[in-house]
């Protein structure tokens, strides 16, 4: 695991600059500054292989300056096994479900795992819709590096969820002046207006909801009656999401009533979508004449 080969390296790392005795540093070529770094002294008449042992000297010196923070480092680790410490956690960084690129840079981070605050805060901060949130750890505690991790993770969905809104409030738009009264619900909503939108729908104000996947999430309306599917749920890399379909079309059909979902397909691609999720749940999605209304009422009713 990740963990224990990080610890390792740390601890090879140490091992490696303890066993470094036969290096021989000459004193007098070597002084620090005034920041403790340090600088050897460079002279003209030097020879290749003095160069060479200064670089070594240096390098070993800055080593040994440091090792404070190597041992530092190899604390936190042992502070995040301890169950009593404020970076304890018994996630990884994987089970936050961090996007591959953001997992590299925090093991290039040399994090190892996440800490406490990270492993409570993260997976809110990630959650679909957004969710506000205030939270209080002591300092040094990795908040700052939550919150970034977090802002990071953000910067994907908001580039594709312009395209869902745009098709959502164009279709609302559409339906509105064929005369039906409509609701949308869209990402860009604060939650006391997505609220009010759901709770006229709720009382019949308006037949029609018009939303998009992420704002879909979390809706329990019980009088739904059919649910359309204007596009088929898919996941970042184009395939099928499976989950998403069952929680829209459970949407319709709640507490024994019967239900009515119907998907749009309007391209080879979205039929073979559709083909896929209907082998997923081994169910058969019945074809609808588009032009034949009077089946359509039929199954409505
Ligand atoms: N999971 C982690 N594993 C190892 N180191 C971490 C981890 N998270 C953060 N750090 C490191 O710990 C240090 C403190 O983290 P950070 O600045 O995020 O803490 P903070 O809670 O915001 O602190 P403060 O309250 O003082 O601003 C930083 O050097 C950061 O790189």
């Amino acid at each position: 695991m990740a963990t224990d080969s990080w610890a390792l390296a740390v601890d090879e790392q140490e091992a490696a600059v303890k066993s470094m005795t036969n290096l021989q540093i000459k004193e007098e070529k070597v002084k620090a500054d005034t920041n403790g770094i340090i600088k050897t002294s460079t002279t003209a008449e030097k020879t290749d292989e003095e160069e060479k042992e200064d670089r070594a000297a240096q390098s070993l010196l800055n080593k040994l300056i440091r090792s404070n923070l190597v041992d530092n480092t190899n604390q936190v680790e042992v502070l995040q096994r301890d169950p009593n410490s404020p970076l304890y956690s018994v996630k990884s960084f994987e089970e936050l479900r961090l996007k591959p690129q953001l997992l590299q840079g925090v093991y290039a981070m040399g994090f190892n795992r996440p800490s406490k605050i990270q492993e409570n805060a993260l997976p809110m901060m990630l959650a679909e819709p957004p969710q506000n949130l205030i939270a209080q750890s002591q300092s040094g505690t990795g908040k700052t590096a939550a919150f970034v991790l977090a802002m990071l993770s953000r910067v994907e969905p908001s580039d594709r969820y312009p395209q869902t809104r745009k098709t959502a409030s164009w279709l609302a738009a559409e339906l509105s002046k064929e005369g039906h009264q409509v609701a949308l619900l869209s990402g860009e909503m604060m939650v006391e207006q997505r609220a009010a939108v759901i709770e006229r729908f709720r009382e019949g104000k308006e037949k029609v909801l018009v939303t998009t996947n992420v704002c879909a999430r979390g809706i329990d309306v019980e009088q739904v009656s059919v649910v359309i599917n204007f596009d088929l749920p898919v996941d970042k890399d184009g395939n099928p999401d499976n989950e998403t379909y069952l929680h829209r079309i459970g949407r319709t059909g709640r507490f024994g009533k019967r239900g009515l979902a119907v998907n749009m397909v309007d391209s080879k691609h979205s039929m073979n979508i559709l083909n896929r999720i209907q082998e997923h749940f081994n169910k058969k999605i019945e074809r609808l004449d588009t032009d034949d209304l009077d089946e359509i009422e039929k199954i409505a009713n």
